[in-house]
């Protein structure tokens, strides 16, 4: 048996802060509250840090196989560790595609193997990715496969959308879409705007997202499927969400923490490190999906951690691939820039980024902290400022465009079932 004792810490619990111990036996919180002491136990001081469920995170790319120069499944794992989070949902765009249910309960082996934190993988909806045959829904989900999406890529035709939501919903799989119409895209590499004419760089238009997001919604009317849209971007499909929601369909989605941060006036030059799919869209649209996050028409947080690697991302807007990390800096940046500025409540941010994401897909004992809870557990210094610096990050990638920025609200300790996977200045596995 192996205990720890968590020791006055200020512990998130259904919703309020209070500061108590928390005893941990084997994978489980065995008790709560003042003073508690255990002969046995390994004490970890943790006063004035805040103490909250391991993290959530719907949306990571781990590149493996295939990628394992930009992330590994250990890299990536100990990334999200290092930011927090305890469960994450892995994407399928790998190589190769694992489109049979052999290759997804193979992948399934190897993140509880490799892993230093859950992970749930996801199961691509057609084959390859491509444009034609889906895969087998059934044979996904009995090979471990939580979710189905082909993220990377929209599905172009309606009608394998509007197959794939009725295998989704006859399965009783979420189906989580990239919502991208390829003919809408013109070559664009950054949001259209003046931003992209000052650079010279060709724009993609809102509607690049929202005409197939209209579509979609119409199809998950019809089939009934739970329809998660990943990584909202504009303010029209904020509208469009909203309004589906109103009229009963089942959909959910999330944000990123860049498309809360970040705005297309905000890149000043031809840095990669601003380039991602969705781009960062106007202030106007920034605005919109904080506003959508305070109403709830956004149900969550994800990061779509996208590694890349330096030489990748060293050849510019124009050429270098779409995707920025972001497992590592999500909670402090949150932290920063909306707790601490007094747009989100520390509540609502936790919420988002732990017990909502758990709760819209169904993952069970992840997301909340109580007695008997698995001891999913990540620990935040609110207090002290620390540099973001890549020198820190365990992710193989370092895209990041919030390098050198002082946040607060730094990962100092992180449990999985009640192991250390992540601790500030010690060792990391
Ligand atoms: N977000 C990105 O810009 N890139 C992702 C794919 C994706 O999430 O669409 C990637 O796999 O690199
Ligand atoms: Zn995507
Ligand atoms: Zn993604």
């Amino acid at each position: 048996m192996t205990e720890t004792i968590l020791k006055n810490g200020r512990v998130w619990l259904d919703g309020h802060i209070q500061t108590c111990d928390l005893l941990i036996e084997n994978a489980k919180i065995k008790a709560i509250g003042q003073n508690l002491t255990s002969p046995t136990a390994k004490v970890i001081d943790v006063s004035n840090q805040l103490v909250a469920p391991g993290l959530v995170d719907l949306h990571v790319h781990l590149r493996d196989p295939g990628q394992t120069a930009k992330e590994t499944i250990k890299t990536g794992s100990l990334a999200a560790a290092h930011g927090g989070f305890t469960t994450i949902g892995a994407m399928p765009n790998v190589t190769p595609v694992p489109d049979t249910a052999e290759q997804i309960a193979t992948l399934v082996a190897r993140n509880a193997n490799e892993g230093v934190v859950h992970i749930k993988q996801y199961a691509p909806i057609t084959k390859q990715r491509r444009a034609g045959a889906l895969t087998d829904f059934a044979a996904m989900k009995t090979a471990g496969a939580f979710a189905v999406s082909n993220d990377g890529s929209g599905v172009q035709d309606a009608g394998s959308m509007f197959q794939a939501l009725k295998e989704a919903q006859a399965n009783d799989l979420p189906l989580a879409a990239h919502v991208e119409e390829d003919k809408l895209l013109f070559g664009g590499v950054m949001n259209a705007g003046a931003p992209a004419k000052r650079l010279g760089l060709p724009g993609i238009i809102n509607a690049a997202e929202t005409s197939q997001l209209a579509r979609d919604l119409e199809l998950a009317q019809q089939t009934g499927a739970h329809y998660h849209m990943c990584h909202v971007s504009t303010a029209e499909s904020v509208r469009l969400i909203r309004q589906a929601k109103a009229a009963g369909i089942k959909v959910t989605c999330e944000v990123t923490p860049h498309h809360l941060l970040l705005s297309d006036d905000m890149i000043k030059g031809d840095d990669a490190n601003f380039k991602m799919n969705p781009p960062l869209r106007s202030e106007q649209d920034r605005q919109a999906l904080v506003a959508g996050l305070l109403d709830g028409t956004i149900n969550c947080i994800a990061t779509d951690h996208a590694p890349h690697t330096a030489a990748e991302k060293q050849q510019g807007f124009l050429k270098s691939p779409f995707g920025i990390v972001g497992s590592e800096t999500a909670f402090s940046l949150l932290y920063t820039h909306f707790v601490k500025e007094n747009i989100f409540s520390l509540n609502q941010l936790l919420n988002w980024l732990s017990t909502k994401p758990a709760q819209i897909f169904g993952l069970k004992n992840t997301g909340y902290l109580g007695l008997g809870t698995v001891a999913d557990i990540a620990v935040f210094d609110l207090n002290t400022a620390t540099t973001i610096e890549t020198d820190t990050f365990l992710s193989k990638g370092h895209n990041s465009p919030f390098i050198g920025q002082s946040v607060f609200g730094t990962t100092t300790l992180t449990l999985v079932a009640g192991k250390v996977a992540y601790q500030k200045g010690g060792t990391t596995k």
